[in-house]
């Protein structure tokens, strides 16, 4: 505004009414236009306008309630009046008159008497978004010996601030509206409305005196110690901030080389005040009355940041927070506003984004991008829909883990443990992962084979491959692939598209948050095709290892390196997968257990992980190997084993329930006790089965339809029959 020297605000301005706050002379704010008579003013005369002139509009500060606030133009022209009997009326009543019987005024005498105490006890009960901007003149007419009947006089605050229309960006949605950035020059007052329709346009009177800020002509008196008082606070709020950001080292030079006058403008708008408080920074028309107004606001500030230093120590990371002043630029920038508390996150996201996009270490190529977006990004408003859409991309682009991957421990010796601990049999299996691996030893950067396992349901595909991650102490990632038919699943959506999203090759990079997790494509023989395309056919470029080292996902839209994730595929059968697919992949049959393996398996995985699912231990349920026999030849059928997984936790709840009852197994209910030892334990055959409701029943009923039922369903049906089977007396027959 320095150098602003001679500029003069046009005689006449158009006048734009906002709810968005108080436009201060030399500050910068957004206001956002979507009422009928503002986007008249944008649409004729900032966007039509070809002079500087023409982008030099009027603010006033509308802070009436916005939800109430009609159509029609604030009252500017009109004098608004209510009666109130000052001895006998109520205040509410005036309230009411305030309200509804509001009326005009032709005639009256007298002059104006602007009771002060008066305005401010109306304020007190006035909604403050009602009464604020609003001056507030007193009349009293008629008779003045009867000063019990006043009249009030209000008319619209008639002071605003002249403002350059730096930016005009417009949006259709969600409905149309422009956002403007309006820097504000000076003071006016409106001496005579012109014109109400289709946008307001006044008569005005300029205030402030551009050019009385350049002439340097040092003020003495009570205002040069006012302002040298103000200029010294300001200075240490300013030395109470980080420096090291660059917008509070501008600050401070600019404190030095601003005219003393502006500051209480700059600073009111900077600091956290209320738009009250603003407006009566904008109402003080006298300079040292200005000065007066805002001192108290900028003292608060200190205060308010000396509390803060003293109870919260800084910590490195905190600069974040004193960040916060980072609301853009200083005068005549984008207002910025020391706000710390609640809304610390909203100036300098786009700075921190900055920052964490360059941290990212991402791949040159992806940096151009993100860099650029980011440059529009800054430019946006961020009521525009691509605003989001921008920022989603660029915090997607962060949390990618382009260079992040997490070591390899791989030891074969330890590994073979490993394996064999979590799995018993697959010998062939096992034999071939514990070669993949060693190789993947010797060659680290070994690309292919990718190993598919072919078997029926339950053999233990999926969990060899979560044994592979924790052997080579990687991350793992299950995609579940049964029934996907779209192949924006695999590769995401352009970002053309309204809710675009990436695939979820990319999704499970970002959630494992390592670019070298284990990736398990569980079932890739049940993908289905569509008319949004063939997902196999977007598994071919994941899969070969020749290309996956530039898999572009059609969101990112730049080439992600995929070659050192390590993928396993699981299937039933190779029959439905294609074999285009299948070629690309070296199958590994895994067949069915027999007998004699599920029984190892049950008790060497199944029967300890399902004890202490249920809460249970070894000594409270003992499972014989001929129960497990029996389970597994006459209630289950499978080539698996999920189903007898399923048993032995149908028998782990029964036995839950008895113990949760307290139930002591005494002799004449349990003719088993004697197979326990001692009370409370089950492990034989018969007390077992008599614990979770299935009686050690004779062959035949052993046979029966409705026993095999029972060990079919729940343990409540178990404990069903368990009652129906104490009830009928010491059993017969079982073994143990
Ligand atoms: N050899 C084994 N040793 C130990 N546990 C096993 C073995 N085989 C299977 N299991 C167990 O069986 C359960 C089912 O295994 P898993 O889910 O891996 O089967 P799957 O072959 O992937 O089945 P599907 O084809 O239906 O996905 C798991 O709890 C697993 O621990």
């Amino acid at each position: 505004m320095s150098s602003n020297s001679g500029i003069q605000i046009p005689s006449r301005l158009p006048l734009l009414c906002t709810h968005d706050g108080v436009l201060l002379p030399g500050s910068t704010m957004r206001i956002s236009v979507d009422t009928a008579r503002n986007m008249q003013l944008v649409k004729s005369r900032l966007l039509k306008g070809t002079s500087l002139k023409s982008t030099i509009i009027g603010v006033i500060p509308n802070t009436r309630d916005p939800e109430h606030d009609s159509d029609e133009l604030p009252s500017l022209h009109r004098w608004v009046c209510a009666v109130r009997d000052r001895q006998t009326r109520c205040r509410s009543s005036v309230m009411q008159m305030f309200r509804y019987e509001t009326f005009v005024l032709k005639q009256f005498e007298g002059g104006p008497i602007v009771i002060y105490d008066f305005i401010t006890q109306l304020a007190g009960h006035v909604t403050c978004q009602w009464l604020a901007g609003w001056q507030l003149a007193v009349y009293l007419i008629g008779n003045k010996t009867q000063a019990s009947l006043l009249y009030l006089y209000f008319c619209p605050l008639s002071i605003g601030t002249a403002g350059l229309a730096v930016q005009v960006v417009g949006s259709n949605w969600p409905k149309p509206h422009y956002t403007l950035l309006i820097t504000g020059l000076c003071r006016f007052r409106v001496t005579q409305l012109l014109r109400e329709k289709p946008f307001p346009v006044a008569e005005v009177e300029q205030l402030d005196k551009l050019e009385q800020y350049t002439e340097g002509d040092q003020a003495d008196g009570e205002l040069g110690e006012l302002s040298q008082r103000f200029y010294q606070a300001a200075v240490q709020l300013v030395g109470m901030l980080d420096m090291s950001v660059p917008v509070v080292a501008k600050l401070r030079r600019l404190l030095d080389s601003l005219p003393k006058e502006t500051l209480p403008d700059v600073l009111a708008s900077m600091i956290r005040t209320s738009n009250k408080e603003k407006l009566q920074v904008l109402d003080a028309v006298d300079l040292e009355e200005r000065f007066k107004k805002a001192l108290p606001l900028l003292t608060r500030q200190i205060e308010g940041l000396k509390l803060l230093q003293k109870t919260r120590k800084l910590r490195p990371d905190d600069d974040k927070r004193v960040l916060a002043i980072r609301k853009g630029g200083v005068f005549p920038g984008r207002q910025f506003s020391l706000d710390e508390e609640g809304e610390d996150e909203d100036g300098d996201d786009t700075a921190m984004l900055e920052k964490k996009v360059k941290a990212a270490a991402m791949p040159e190529a992806a940096l151009r991008v993100c860099l650029k977006e980011l440059k529009r990004l800054k430019k946006m408003p961020q009521s525009m829909p691509e605003y989001a859409l921008t920022r989603n991309y660029l915090e997607m682009m962060v949390e990618l883990p382009w260079s992040k991957s997490s070591t390899d421990c791989l030891d074969i010796r330890a590994a073979r443990v490993l394996l064999d601990n979590d799995h018993y049999a697959m010998e062939k299996l096992k034999r071939r992962v514990l070669e993949y691996l060693a190789v993947r030893q010797l060659k680290s950067t070994l690309k292919g084979p990718i190993l598919c396992f072919v078997g029926p349901p339950g053999v233990g595909k999926t969990s060899v491959g979560r044994s592979i991650a924790r052997t080579l102490g990687r991350e793992f990632h299950r995609l579940a692939l049964g029934g996907v038919c779209d192949q924006s699943d695999i590769r995401g959506h352009r970002r053309t598209y309204v809710g675009s999203m990436p695939g979820r090759i990319i999704n499970g990079l970002k959630t494992v948050g390592v670019n070298n997790p284990v990736f398990l494509l569980d079932e890739v023989d049940k993908l289905g095709k569509s008319l949004q395309g063939d997902p196999a056919a977007a598994l071919l470029e994941v899969l070969d290892p020749e290309q996956n080292h530039s898999f572009t996902d059609h969101y990112l839209n730049v080439p992600f390196d995929l070659s050192q994730v390590l993928f396993i595929a699981t299937a039933n059968t190779t029959a439905t997968i294609p074999p285009a697919l299948l070629d690309r992949m070296e199958v590994l049959q895994v067949p069915g257990y027999t007998q004699e393996e599920k029984v190892e398996i049950a008790h060497r995985h199944l029967i300890p992980h399902q004890l202490e699912q249920h809460g249970l231990t070894p000594q409270q349920l003992q499972i014989p190997q001929d129960t497990t026999k029996d389970i597994i030849s006459k209630y289950t059928r499978e080539a698996g084993v999920r189903s007898l997984e399923r048993k032995i936790g149908a028998i782990c709840r029964a036995v839950a329930v008895k113990f949760a009852e307290g139930h002591k197994v005494s002799r004449a209910e349990s003719p088993t006790e004697q197979h326990a030892g001692k009370t409370g334990t089950f492990s034989s055959h018969t007390s077992l089965l008599f614990t979770a409701g299935i009686t050690p029943a004779p062959p035949a009923l052993l046979q029966s339809k409705l026993f095999s039922h029972i060990m079919r369903t729940s343990a409540h049906t178990c404990t069903y029959w368990s009652s129906i089977s104490l009830s009928t007396g010491p059993l017969r027959g079982g073994g143990g």
